[in-house]
């Protein structure tokens, strides 16, 4: 892991979060939006309560099969992969979530088909990422609601550990977040997001940047159906 990285760790958190605000400028910010907003429709699939694309191939539990991914959106696996946060392992795959105000992700856990690191740049809006901890205590799994962090646009956000694998994370299905004492980062954030204040969600497109082991590359023999 690059030593600059460790700066950027959450305090007072479970392990390991680390967030960088204005981790991209405005103009990639933009760009990255007119990218997304220009792939064709039918690079969307559209979920109930949110829409996504997948970049790089679709992930599967006996790995993925690679796909070109867009110099544009390379540039920023490239970046990642500088950080040194993935075991020396070059992130290969991004999915794309858009949420519209009111729109978010159930509670869950990223999963096997990862590598455990998980980095996500959020552009468009801000939005607040709720952690739970499960508690299988009683006969029933519960989850208790721990802490959460607020990811501005722009943002780089870095799960590891246990904030990886055992914690839950989601994004609740709210028009605006009220900036409590829950929000774990808020002193990494800009002055603009105030404690005790609420803000309005607009559009935002978050780009989970991760690398999927046992990836093939092989071309598909169209003519060879023995
Ligand atoms: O949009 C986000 O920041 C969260 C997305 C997410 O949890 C996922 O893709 O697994
Ligand atoms: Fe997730």
């Amino acid at each position: 892991m690059s030593s600059d990285i460790k700066k950027y760790e959450v305090q007072n958190v479970a392990s390991t979060a680390y967030y960088i605000s204005e981790y991209i400028t405005p103009n990639e910010e933009s760009s990255i939006l007119s990218n997304i907003n220009s792939a064709p429709k039918p690079k969307w699939t559209q979920l109930s309560n949110r829409r996504l694309q997948n970049w790089g191939g679709i992930p599967h539990s006996n790995g993925m099969i690679a796909e070109t991914i867009p110099s544009w959106l390379d540039n920023y696996l490239e970046r990642i992969h500088k950080l040194d946060i993935m075991g020396g392992k070059r992130p290969n795959h991004v999915l794309v979530n858009e949420y519209l105000p009111g729109q978010g992700i159930m509670p869950h856990v990223d999963g096997s088909l990862f590598y455990p690191t998980i980095t996500t740049i959020s552009v468009g809006s801000h939005i607040v990422l709720k952690f739970l901890e499960p508690n299988d205590d009683t006969d029933k799994i519960q989850m208790a609601p721990a802490f959460s962090l607020l990811l501005e646009p722009r943002s780089l956000l870095i799960l590891q550990d246990k904030l990886f694998n055992y914690y839950l994370h989601c994004i609740e299905e709210l028009t605006e977040d009220t900036l409590d004492n829950s929000i774990a980062n808020l002193s990494m954030c800009s002055t603009d997001y105030v404690k005790g204040s609420t803000v309005p969600r607009k559009t935002r497109i978050s780009l989970t940047i991760r690398h999927v082991p046992r990836t093939t590359s092989f071309k598909i023999n169209i003519g060879n159906k023995r």
